[in-house]
């Protein structure tokens, strides 16, 4: 037999396994890192997370990504080096923390690797011709991160989700009520990262109402596009210039009809949809011109766009005066205006710190990607609603052997 493929039984039949999780999101500020010892697969999946760590990308770095992260255009000679760079900068980022926690490689499991999401593209997409399939492309090469750490790294976890019928993405709900579902509370699970995504999670004891999750459209995106455009910062720290501009309803309003927030089924979306152009347009619709709004009402507009449009998705799919508590994570949840404004429009919830649950806000996403390579190694997999996938349980991710 293959001496990986023995390997990986040993692994599978452990009891408990050591197994790294990986995460860079949209924002591009870094790899997430969260080092995790979990126990058994499926529901019964327990997780104590060990380490976590953001390793910062360099400016250089991130200026090698952005050429290649949601543009319409893209140099192949660039994508297909970026592709191979970013598996080594990712092998080199976990073999460098390992050192810094003082464990050896050889004592990691496997690795679950999202890569980085380059473009999402639901076939729902309306930005011009429609696309016949769902689709999505994450690169940094898993057999790049695999030989340079010496451990089995299981990546590309999207596309088994496309070839089902799915859009890709969001992935998280499939194992949050594993991890953070509870008897008697209903739970939303909140994550505001470049895009915000939500789990309404209903409490266990409760059997007729069911889980949904989305995304819900613009997270960090357009505030972190117009702070960066018009501020030259990095992004809204604490959400103190959105605070002190002024929302100009008519743009807020010709925002808020846009087509994407229409449907109330489960989506997703990305950058390439909600971006700078997409403002653009809504301001022409509107009637203004590009100088005619301040850079702080601008702020402010955005800023209350992501927490209506937040706000309103979740208001639509909870039942009347169900009691909801929300844990916040992503980048987001430190914009403390933003969260103010999102709280502002849902009385019927609680904010709560997401720290009560277990962990660090900011390693939830790794922490996710760690679980869903467990369970591809472990697991029985998830029976998930698709166009063709509800009849059979499915596995993601593809294995790279280190040799
Ligand atoms: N103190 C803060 N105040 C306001 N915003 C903040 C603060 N800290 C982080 N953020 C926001 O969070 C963003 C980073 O969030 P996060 O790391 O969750 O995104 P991501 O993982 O890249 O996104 P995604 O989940 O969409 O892939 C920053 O770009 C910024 O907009
Ligand atoms: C295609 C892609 O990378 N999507 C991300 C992104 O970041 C938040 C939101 O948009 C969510 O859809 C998803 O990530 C999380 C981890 C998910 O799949 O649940």
């Amino acid at each position: 037999m293959n001496p990986s493929i023995k390997k990986l039984v040993r692994i599978a039949e452990k009891e408990s396994r050591l197994v790294i999780g990986l995460m860079s999101g949209t924002s591009l500020d870094g790899l997430d890192i969260a080092l995790c010892e979990i126990e058994g697969s499926g529901p019964e999946t327990e997780v104590s997370l060990l380490k976590f760590v953001t390793k910062p990308y360099h400016k250089n770095d991130r200026d090698k990504l952005r050429k290649v992260t949601s543009v319409d255009q893209v140099s192949l000679k660039d994508l297909c080096y970026v592709h191979t760079w970013l598996g080594q900068l990712h092998a080199d980022m976990i073999i460098e923390s390992l050192f810094e926690w003082d464990i050896k490689p050889e004592k990691v499991d496997c690795i679950g690797s999202h890569g980085q999401t380059i473009y999402h593209l639901p076939n729902r997409d309306l930005n011009g011709e429609e696309t016949p399939m769902n689709s999505t492309l994450q690169i940094g090469d898993g057999d790049h991160i695999a030989v340079n750490t010496g451990i089995i790294t299981i990546s590309d976890f999207r596309q088994k989700h496309t070839a089902f019928g799915g859009e890709g993405a969001p992935m998280a709900p499939l194992v949050d009520d594993w991890l953070f579902g509870d008897k008697k509370e209903h739970r939303i699970l909140l994550n505001i990262g470049g895009i915000a995504n939500y789990t309404f999670m209903p409490a266990a004891e409760v059997k007729d109402l069911k889980k949904f999750s989305t995304d819900t459209g613009p997270g960090n995106t357009l505030i972190d596009a117009v702070v960066k455009s018009r501020f030259d910062k990095p992004f809204d720290k604490g959400g103190k210039i959105a605070a002190s501009g002024n929302v100009i309803k008519p743009l807020l309003n010709k925002m808020l009809e846009d087509e994407w927030f229409r449907s109330s089924e489960e989506k997703s979306t990305g950058p390439e949809y909600f971006n700078l152009k997409w403002i653009k347009r809504k301001e022409e619709l509107a009637g203004f011109s590009g100088s005619d709004i301040s850079e702080r009402d601008m702020v402010a507009t955005v800023t209350e766009l992501t927490a209506k449009t937040i706000a309103q998705n979740i208001q639509h799919h909870l039942p009347e005066k169900l009691p909801v508590t929300v844990y916040p994570s992503g980048g987001g949840a430190h914009n403390r205006f933003l969260m103010e404004r999102i709280s502002n429009y849902l009385d019927q919830v609680e904010v709560r710190s997401f720290a009560e649950l277990g962990f660090s806000p900011d390693a939830k996403e790794a922490v996710i990607f760690a679980v869903l390579a467990n369970e591809t190694v472990a697991g029985y997999g998830f029976n998930i609603q698709t166009k063709y996938g509800s009849d059979q349980n499915i596995h993601f991710g593809k294995v790279s052997f280190p040799a």
